[in-house]
């Protein structure tokens, strides 16, 4: 059987409420059979992107297709693209199953659907109880199977980790693991690298409503740069060294002296350092590499987004 290839393509999109460009310029692609994080902070414009691939807001610029169409293009959207924008908009008083079965009915979706997702997201035990005595998790859960309804080959998640436990965690990562290994698009927003650290394989992340970058995360690793702590009684001059390099060029790009004297080096690996100290006399008493843990290169790619009037 032919399957569309339902990656997601974001190409030059851009949004601007009034003086606030939330989205600017950004082009990426999501695709089928991974999970891909959808990270920045506070306010880099993730939920607007999210809006606007779903068709509930309209670009300024550019676009956003699901299988090469717009949104709203798409024949039985329900049936190709599942999205928790809002994981507790639900109504108190109904119970989890009667929740399901309006939306079932709305959407046109067989009558089985809505005990197999019940089931499925180990809902079937809570399934009479009304949804206002539901904890983050269990609502997290519902809104799930409620983007599953219509059996989509896309999902499309708002922040799903926010307020879970490690548990819940554990089993979301689980869950949308199976659904990536079904072959579906599964992109989902965070503005907590470490949360979703475990549970993605891809990234784009923003900053400001631009992209600062994306591809596998394991990837990442060449935008960690390491950085060598050395610590020397000849700090001074293994300063000036380090930064002159060797004749042919091999020199630290960046060294800093810390409140506690010690130096810290960047561009060089810790032989490098040795031999450019022992070529200069130069005492050299410790060398310490460190790497920036990727929630310090998350923090640093994305500073100062937050809050900022754009
Ligand atoms: N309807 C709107 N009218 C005016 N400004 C808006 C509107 N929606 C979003 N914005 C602004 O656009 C920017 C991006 O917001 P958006 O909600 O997309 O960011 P986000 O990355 O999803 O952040 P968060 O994690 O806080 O939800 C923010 O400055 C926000 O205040």
């Amino acid at each position: 059987m032919n399957q569309p290839n339902y990656r997601i393509e974001v190409t030059g999109l851009t949004k601007r409420f009034g003086p606030v460009t939330a989205v600017d310029s950004l082009s990426f692609s999501v695709e089928p059979g991974v999970i891909t994080g959808f990270l920045g902070p506070n306010g880099a414009g993730k939920t607007t992107t999210m809006r606007m691939i779903l068709g509930l807001v309209t670009p300024t610029a550019g676009t956003a297709t699901i299988g090469g169409k717009r949104y709203g293009e798409l024949r039985r959207p329900s049936e190709i693209v599942g999205a928790v924008l809002d994981a507790s908009a639900f109504h108190p008083n109904h119970s989890a199953r009667d929740h399901l079965r309006i939306y079932r009915t709305m959407g046109g979706h067989p009558a089985g659907r809505v005990e197999e997702l019940l089931d499925r997201l180990g809902l079937a035990h809570a399934a009479h109880r009304k949804t206002r005595t539901f904890s983050t998790g269990m609502k997290q859960r519902l809104s799930l199977a409620t983007a599953l309804l219509g059996d989509p080959q896309v999902l499309l998640l708002d922040e799903p980790s926010n307020g879970l436990d490690p548990e819940g965690i554990a089993w979301l990562r689980r869950f949308l693991r199976e659904l990536a290994d079904e072959g579906r698009t599964v992109l989902v927003s965070s503005h907590v690298l470490s949360e979703v650290q475990q549970i993605v394989d891809d990234i784009v992340m923003i900053r400001r409503g631009t992209l600062v970058a994306a591809g596998p995360l394991r990837e990442m690793e060449r935008f960690r740069p390491s950085t060598v702590l050395v610590r020397s009684p000849d700090a001074e001059a293994l300063k000036k060294v380090l930064l002159r390099g060797t004749s042919d060029g091999v020199a630290a790009q960046s060294v800093e002296t810390g409140h506690d004297g010690a130096l810290r080096v960047q561009g060089l690996a810790t032989a490098q350092i040795a031999d450019l100290a022992s070529a200069a006399r130069l005492r050299v008493h410790e060398l310490l590499t460190e790497d920036t843990s990727l929630e310090q290169l998350f923090f640093e790619l994305t500073a100062d987004s937050e809050g900022d009037a754009r």
